[in-house]
């Protein structure tokens, strides 16, 4: 049966539609604030500094849980979707300093 003759089918095609739509957008905003996080850590390679800022993070979560519960987003998921991403731009700015200074700024030991 068709979406055009079987409601149920046309409204999940309309709602993946929606899904598929907010993805696309996910996806484009992850990619901005990635080259954003990037250039963060060109800038603390060059001036030496931590690729990780524990300080900011804490203001970061705390704001992003009074978000997401204002928009009865579950808080605890939000914190760990934001750790998550976190821990990845920390990752690349580890490399960036590796790179750029040849010295590991954390994570495995050396020989
Ligand atoms: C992007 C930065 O570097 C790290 C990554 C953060 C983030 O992804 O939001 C926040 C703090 C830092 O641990 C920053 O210091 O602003």
């Amino acid at each position: 049966m068709g979406a055009e003759t079987d409601p149920v089918k046309a409204q999940l095609l309309e709602l993946r539609a929606s899904i598929d739509n907010i993805d696309a957008a996910l996806v484009h905003m992850l990619a901005e604030r990635f080259r954003c996080t990037k250039a963060v850590g060109q800038l603390k390679a060059v001036h030496n500094l931590p690729p990780a800022d524990p300080e900011r993070e804490r203001q970061q979560i705390a704001r992003l849980r009074r978000l997401a519960k204002d928009a009865q987003l579950d808080p605890d998921f939000a914190e760990k979707f934001l750790n998550f991403i976190i821990h990845e731009v920390i990752r690349h700015h580890e490399a960036i300093a590796e790179k750029h200074n040849g010295v590991p700024t954390g994570g495995e030991a050396q020989a």
